[in-house]
């Protein structure tokens, strides 16, 4: 080839109008495939559908994820597209028909969320999953997590109201939610990991809860894994890989600790850590691995912590400067406790959302095709605040709805209730948080009323982070003894 030929196919190579016009051909096809072609071309949504994408990712960076699905639920309707692969739901039908089976597996974004190997949360596997649901579902049965009562009274609720008591009687402001995710951590750190953190015996602000930071980074890095990918590297985001280490030595050690005590000694605590241990296959016979363990210990640590929290504050600012609605002994007055709790997570479920793919062969939901490996976001919030499931005043905190509705309208309330999703994937804590929950508010309650003193501003728009936080990251209040 004549050096002429070489130079003239370079310049024609690098003349930036042919790259130019390339890259505009490519970005036509993918816009006449993803918009004519594609059999998701006739659902609604944000056109051209890559668009959507990036708009709906952008909520994970600005936390206002939520806002953005609602504000498209409105103009779209319960099922729509948001990328080329992906669609969003809030309709009821189609989300019992994904949740309520096991043969839908979670979608590719919990890959990102194996933390420290695929463990019960993250796994797509439902293989996997179904030996570590029978291993581990027996420890978080009611029965087991009732024995482990007294446990949660002394490693937090206890602790939490001295340390009201104390606001109270110095008639100083605090902040509840981090006095709420201290009380949390210390539950967690008992039951799982066999040793409280001591988070609610340090001063607020200097919590003790370098853990409180290790969760959230690690949450954190387990999102970015899924929008960087191989982005995602140790010697770019060293603060966030460093957090994920130390979690894993932290679990790693509380299990040595306890592999150190014999079998069959006296005293040997009877906490999910243990249990878990002692857990074997009923089929196999095999035990979970120390890696497992540490997996698992971290799902616990991450999923079970701010939740539950987040789930105590929503509910706390419906009884800020007003006369709570748990009247006399809350405990007696155990449905309206539970009415409360129901009110909360439905209006404010700490999950906003759970994600499904679809399977070989594609389905058919809401009367559109969805084709195979389609990733699929179930709205929880958004079904938690349908008019047609929880009747018109839906978007008002109204906790008796759970008492005076009809008993159909109760059944398909309770029937579409998501906060710890459903079927074979829902919240394997459930129990364990009930547990918390009810002894917390209804001691926080029966003994304080709180209310917001002047000049106090707190930021309570919803922000998405791992779960649905308030914006501002605080609630300040003050807490006054009550009478009787
Ligand atoms: C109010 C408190 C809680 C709420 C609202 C909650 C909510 C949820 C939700 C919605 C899921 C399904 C997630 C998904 O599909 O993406 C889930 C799963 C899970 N949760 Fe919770 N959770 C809470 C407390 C806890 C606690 C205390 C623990 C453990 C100590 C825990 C451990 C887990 C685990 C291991 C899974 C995975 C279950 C599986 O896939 O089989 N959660 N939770």
């Amino acid at each position: 080839m004549s050096s002429d030929v070489i130079a003239s196919l370079v310049s024609i190579l690098f003349d930036w109008h042919t790259v130019g016009l390339a890259v505009g051909a490519l970005f036509l096809s993918k816009i006449v495939r993803d918009e004519i072609f594609s059999p998701l071309a006739r659902l609604p949504g944000m056109r051209p559908a890559f668009l959507g994408g990036l708009y709906a990712n952008s909520g994970f960076v600005t936390g206002k994820y939520q806002q953005n699905f609602a504000a498209w639920h409105k103009r779209y309707g319960r099922i729509y597209r948001v990328d080329e692969n992906m669609i969003f739901l809030s309709d009821p039908g189609c989300a019992l028909q994904l949740l309520g089976s096991s043969t839908y597996p979670k979608g590719p974004i919990y890959q990102s969320l194996e933390f420290h190997q695929d463990n019960i949360f993250s796994t797509r596997d439902p293989v996997f999953h179904k030996r570590q649901h029978r291993l581990m579902s027996p420890v978080f049965s009611a029965k087991s997590i009732g024995d482990m009562e007294s446990l949660v009274r002394e490693s937090g609720v206890d602790g939490m109201i001295e340390r009201v008591a104390e606001y109270a009687d110095s008639g100083s402001t605090f902040d509840i939610l981090e006095l709420l995710l201290c009380m949390t951590l210390d539950v967690i750190g008992e039951v799982s990991f066999g040793k409280s953190f001591g988070a609610l015996s340090k001063k607020q602000g200097e919590n003790g809860t370098n853990i409180l930071h290790w969760i959230d980074d690690t949450a954190a890095l387990g999102l970015l894994k899924y929008g960087l990918g191989s982005l995602c590297q140790p010697w770019l985001m060293p603060g966030l890989f460093n957090s994920e280490r130390r979690l894993v030595e932290f679990a790693r050690n509380a299990i040595q600790r306890r592999r150190s005590i014999e079998a069959g000694q006296d005293g040997r605590p009877r906490d999910v850590l243990q249990r878990l241990l002692d857990a074997e296959d009923s089929e196999t016979g095999e035990k979970l691995t120390d890696d497992q363990l540490i997996a698992e210990s971290m799902v616990q640590l991450i999923g079970g912590t701010e939740t539950t929290a987040l789930t105590l504050t929503w509910q706390d600012t419906q009884f800020l400067d007003g006369e709570p609605a748990v009247y006399g002994d809350p405990v007696k007055n155990l449905p309206y406790l539970n009415a409360v709790l129901h009110e909360a997570m439905r209006m404010r479920p700490p999950a906003i959302v759970t994600f499904r793919e679809t399977p070989p062969g594609g389905l058919e939901l809401c009367g559109h095709f969805i084709p195979e490996k389609c990733a699929v976001y179930i709205s929880i919030y958004g079904i938690h605040h349908l008019p047609e499931v929880y009747g018109e005043d839906a978007d008002y905190f109204r906790p008796e709805r759970w008492i005076d509705s009809s008993p159909e309208q109760l059944t398909r309330m309770r029937q579409m209730f998501l906060a710890f999703s459903m079927g074979s994937r829902a919240c394997i804590g459930r129990n364990l948080a009930w547990m918390e929950l009810r002894m917390a508010l209804a001691t926080l309650l029966r003994r304080y009323t709180f209310h917001i003193p002047d000049g106090v501003k707190n930021d309570m728009e919803m922000l998405l982070k791992f779960a649905l936080r308030p914006r501002g990251g605080q609630l300040r209040v003050m807490a006054t003894a009550r009478a009787d």
